[in-house]
């Protein structure tokens, strides 16, 4: 029997470590698309790989049915790949996300003058409602006619992803260590076909709220202070125990956010956030600060993980000024071979913290929390 297929944009860490793995042994054929040929070719080559837990044991799955497509040189193969697929999905940052959109929409227009079938569309990014975001850029690149019969047949889902997968030591496999823990969680009311390990929720907000602003935000601040204080990985900087006692007092700030918005049990919210630590004290992970903290400008947003809890903690009346320290931190992540954190430098020097936070943030040059960052700043400086 033919299986079902499913397209994914992106077949680095999580594409081929998470979300592709879940659809190859939900029984899918798994066609990873990217524009890494290294990847593709060896895709196409050995039509499987090692996904490898991050344990003592190292416990070991085969991925198989997977294939690779490079979305520059082929176009037409993606888009007959569009044509013929149940769900599409993405893990390929959300920078890039408008890149690919184009190309979407191409494969979109054919499908929907052929086919009445149901495709399932889920950005799996870092970042709120990415699929909305995704779809935007793809209705910029439809005509009328197609939005039109889109309806009943494209549906776009916003989901949330959690699964620590770090810059793999090893670049000539496709094998991937990853942590145990998994969560995806999908946000729909259709009645959508079964993929393992997919979670379906009617309202997203509070899971990808509560993840962004417990694993993001505390990674973040392990990362940010860890690289401040000369350390290379997540779990030795979560061995100092000034930056560990950090991480918990700002996890209380998002955690206070958290509950009061979405009326959570706050025992059960502290249990959460000792799970997420006791998550990246993993010694066989081996994550590095740089990959964490990696893309300061995305990461220093208003809706990302370290601007928005401040921003609503100040709005609802709360603490945040160890989320001040926080994105004060941020500001001084100088990783050279960052090309975000170079241009972050770069801004601060011509144009001074409260103009950076204005443009990046969007926080008003004399607004409180912008204020508590400048002194933050001074005193990490030092
Ligand atoms: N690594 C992790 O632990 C987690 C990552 N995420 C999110 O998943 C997304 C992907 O992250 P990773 O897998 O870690 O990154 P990655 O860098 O390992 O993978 C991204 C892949 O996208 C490909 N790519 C880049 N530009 C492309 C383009 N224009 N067209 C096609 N492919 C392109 C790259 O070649 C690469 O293979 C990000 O949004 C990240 O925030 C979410 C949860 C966990
Ligand atoms: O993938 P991003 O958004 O750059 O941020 C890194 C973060 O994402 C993760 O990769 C997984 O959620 C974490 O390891 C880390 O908090």
């Amino acid at each position: 029997m033919e299986l079902k297929k499913t397209v994914h944009f992106g077949a680095g860490n999580i594409g081929r470590g998470f979300i592709g793995a879940l659809f190859s042994e939900s029984g899918y054929h798994v066609t990873f698309v990217d524009i890494a040929d290294q990847i593709i070719n060896q895709l196409n080559e050995q039509k499987k790989y090692e996904v490898k837990l991050a344990t003592d044991k190292q416990e070991s799955t085969t991925i198989k049915n997977v294939s690779g497509v490079n979305n520059i040189t082929h176009e037409n193969e993606v888009v007959e790949l569009i044509e013929k697929a149940t769900y599409l999905t993405t893990a390929i940052g959300p920078n890039i996300l408008p890149r690919i959109a184009p190309l979407i929409a191409r494969g979109l227009t054919e499908r929907v003058y052929q086919a009445d079938d149901k495709l399932y569309i889920i950005a799996c990014e870092n970042q709120i409602n990415a699929t909305d975001i995704l779809k935007e850029h793809i209705m910029e690149n439809l005509d009328e006619d197609t939005k039109e019969r889109l309806d009943g047949r494209v549906y776009f889902f916003n989901s949330a992803v959690d699964r620590i997968v770090p810059i793999q030591e090893n670049n000539d496999t496709l094998d991937v260590l990853v942590e145990p823990y998994y969560e995806w969680v999908v946000e729909t009311t259709e009645n959508i076909p079964d993929v393992k390990g997919m979670t379906i929720v009617g309202e997203l907000a509070p899971f990808i709220e509560r993840k962004l602003f417990t694993v993001n935000t505390g990674h973040a601040v392990i990362a940010y202070l860890g690289y401040l204080n000369g350390k290379t990985t997540i779990d030795k900087t979560l061995a100092s125990e000034d930056i560990a006692i950090q991480v918990q007092e700002t996890l209380k700030e998002t955690g206070e956010y958290l509950v009061k918005q979405y009326g959570l049990s706050e025992n059960e919210h502290h249990k959460y956030i000792q799970k997420i630590i006791d998550r990246f004290k993993n010694p066989y992970l081996n994550d590095g600060v740089t990959r964490v903290g990696r893309a300061p400008i995305r990461k220093l947003g208003p809706e990302d993980r370290l601007v928005r809890p401040a921003t609503e903690a100040q709005k609802a009346g709360l603490a945040f000024t160890n989320l001040a320290k926080a994105i004060a931190a941020a500001l001084l992540f100088d990783y050279p071979e960052d090309e975000e954190a170079v241009k972050l430098q770069g801004m601060i020097r011509d144009k001074g913290i409260a103009k950076v936070l204005q443009e990046v943030s969007s926080l008003p040059e004399d607004s409180e929390i912008t204020k508590e960052v400048m002194k933050q700043y001074e005193i990490l400086k030092r």
